[in-house]
């Protein structure tokens, strides 16, 4: 029979080869990678069980943030067999909101030993779930610090590729940068006139969908705008839909192009402060954001694509942006589509213009490269930049926790919270906490706030179809999903949003913010715990809901969490 974790019983180990517990943890980071590509944002989860008679008893995947967690997924799959099984996960998990969903599943499965790809890049979460498995009795083996071998290493490097993303946000400012272009033999990426439709085979153009569907967005230059008039969409068949973002100094851009039309994917242009104010207006009009810049310089625009959140960004520009984009040493991974075609041109465009270097000494150099046959192309890959390893910087427990509101050694006045997984990302609306909210019928389950949010956006509209877009946005899978589907049915459809909505959605989000923090006892503590300071959610963009980039915005989420953190403290409330 298979060992299992009972009290006054200690624990029998599984014991397996290094060859063993790298196969599995390659599958782990392969069935990580299965949701990249149809949610966003990408922190990609897998967990595989192994009996100790080495047979797979469960696999899962994190789908999107708020559902299942992949331990979760795994251990009811294995059902009885996870006793004394070994659960192998691609990267510690994030039990971020303090409700260690992902550890008490393994625990309570009786999972008795955890294979650990990588620990948590993220500061604040790095360790805790390791330090969680191991105070609950589990034998924990983090590779790379517990399993050391030639295989382990292999192994461990198939879990920083999957999610090369995460690892880039807790090590830099700027987001993970891919740099995509397609060539022909003799190094054009367009005919001299700067036509380029196309070069690369239909097959590798699919493949091409695929990296824009892993990818948060894709952007492309001016110049690209005016000569392809490209879409830019991942073209997957359902999934998640990257933005697209056009980096412009002059906005001299067309008036009819197809980035304008946002019912296919939203579109940002970014530019100088001042361009083309009237054009400016008119985009906005088209539903197109428009993000000004004092200057315009890639890595300062990298740095706010960072602090909205985006992970990994595809380039899709000619070799002027990217000569810009690689001398600011913005660009990680290259992915170089090369055709068997010949076009010729001396003044034809090349993938990189000009980078200032004059002997071949100075070339970067690709690692970890790649060669695969796409079609009748060559498909080459490989990083421009390493992916930063976490090993040596394993935070001492004082750090861990300086983090955590019970022990916080100082005050800070303001705290930010904006993407779920950052500290305090359990006040996003987009946390995974489901509500109960009263209606005509009795009381319903909303998977989030950011779920019930939306879906009020149409409630009460005398239309059957709008009436069926609530459900839809109900069952959304993820709270992305859910504000994904509810912005652009609102930008396609002003006319299903309810009349009211402008004076009544203070009022619904107050509620459904009172019943989250009501219904979880330690998000209410974490909300009590941060009284004196300001809380700010820190998105550059929302300038209703959040904060702004300089502090322009009306932080209207922050205000209404402070107003429910002191009714609940006790103290008289003041009107927001
Ligand atoms: N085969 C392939 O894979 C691809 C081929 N192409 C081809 O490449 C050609 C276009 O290449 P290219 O002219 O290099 O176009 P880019 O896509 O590189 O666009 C350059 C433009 O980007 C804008 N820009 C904004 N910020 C910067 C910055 N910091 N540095 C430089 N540019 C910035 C400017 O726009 P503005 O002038 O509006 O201010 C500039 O003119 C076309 O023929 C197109 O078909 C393009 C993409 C991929
Ligand atoms: N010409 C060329 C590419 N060009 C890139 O693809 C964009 C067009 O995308 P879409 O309009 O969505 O089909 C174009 O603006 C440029 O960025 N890509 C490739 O994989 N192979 C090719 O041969």
């Amino acid at each position: 029979m298979a060992p299992s974790l009972v009290a006054n019983s200690a624990p029998v180990f599984c014991k397996f080869s290094h060859a063993e517990d790298a196969a599995y943890i390659r599958r782990a980071a392969d069935i990580a990678d299965k949701s990249a590509g149809f949610t966003s944002p990408h922190p990609n989860f897998g967990c595989l069980i192994a009996t100790s008679a080495g047979k797979v008893a469960g696999e899962g995947y994190l789908y999107a943030q708020g559902t299942k967690p992949a331990e979760v997924e795994a251990v009811e799959a294995g059902g009885s067999f996870c006793r004394g099984a070994t659960a192998y996960l691609n990267m510690e998990p994030g039990d971020c909101h303090g409700d260690h969903t992902a550890v008490s599943a393994l625990v309570q499965a009786g999972i008795t030993r955890v294979v650990v790809g990588i620990r948590n890049p993220l500061q604040h979460l790095r360790g805790q779930a390791v330090r969680a498995l191991r105070s609950q009795g589990l034998q924990v083996h983090v590779l790379g610090e517990d399993l050391q071998s030639k295989i382990i290493e292999e192994a461990r490097k198939s879990c920083l590729l999957v999610n090369a993303p995460l690892i880039h946000r807790a090590t830099s400012r700027v987001p993970f940068s891919v740099f995509k272009y397609a060539m022909t033999l003799d190094g054009k990426i367009a005919a001299s006139s700067g036509h380029a439709a196309w070069i690369s085979s239909k097959t590798s153009r699919d493949r091409v969908f695929d990296l824009r569907g892993r990818s948060d967005a894709v952007v492309v230059g001016g110049n690209t705008v005016r000569r392809d008039n490209p879409r830019l969409t991942a073209r997957h068949g359902g999934g998640h839909t990257p933005m697209r973002i056009v980096l412009t100094q002059t906005l001299n851009l067309p008036e009819e192009a197809n980035l304008w039309d946002v019912s296919d994917a939203p579109t940002i242009v970014v530019t100088q402060r001042g361009a083309r104010r009237k054009f400016q207006k008119y985009l906005a009009s088209r539903g197109v954001e428009v993000v000004e810049f004092d200057i315009l310089n890639s890595r300062d625009v990298m740095e706010y694509f960072h602090d909205r959140g985006y992970l990994s960004i595809l380039w899709e520009c000619g070799g002027t942006l990217a000569a810009s984009a690689i001398s600011s040493g913005l660009i990680h991974k290259v992915f170089a589509f090369v055709a068997p075609k010949i076009i010729g041109g001396k003044n034809a465009p090349t993938p990189v213009s000009e980078l200032g270097m004059v002997e071949m000494s100075q070339a970067l150099d690709l690692v970890d490269i790649c060669y695969e046959q796409v079609g009748p192309d060559m498909l080459i890959s490989g990083f421009l930049q390493p992916i930063p390893d976490l090993m040596p910087v394993i935070p001492s427990e004082d750090e861990t926790f300086a983090i955590d509101p019970t022990v916080t050694p100082y005050e800070p006045s303001i705290i930010y919270f904006y993407k779920t997984w950052d500290p305090y990302g359990a006040f996003s609306n987009f946390s995974p906490h489901p509500i109960q909210m009263p209606d005509v019928n009795g009381d319903v389950t909303w998977s989030s706030v950011e779920h019930y949010y939306q879906a009020h956006k149409f409630t009460g509209v005398n239309d059957p179809a709008a009436q069926d877009f609530v459900e839809k946005i109900k069952t959304a899978k993820s709270p992305e999903e859910a504000a994904r589907l509810g912005r652009s049915m609102q930008r396609q459809h002003p006319d299903w949003v309810r009349s009211d909505w402008e004076s009544v959605k203070i009022d619904i989000m107050y509620r459904a913010l009172k019943c989250k923090f009501s219904i979880y006892p330690h998000l209410n503590s974490m909300l009590l715990s941060t009284g004196g300071s300001v809380l700010v959610e820190a998105s550059p963009h929302d300038l209703f809901w959040g904060g702004g980039r300089e502090g322009e915005g009306l932080n209207y989420l922050g205000r209404l969490l402070m107003q429910l953190r002191s009714e609940f403290l006790g103290e008289s409330s003041t009107s927001i």
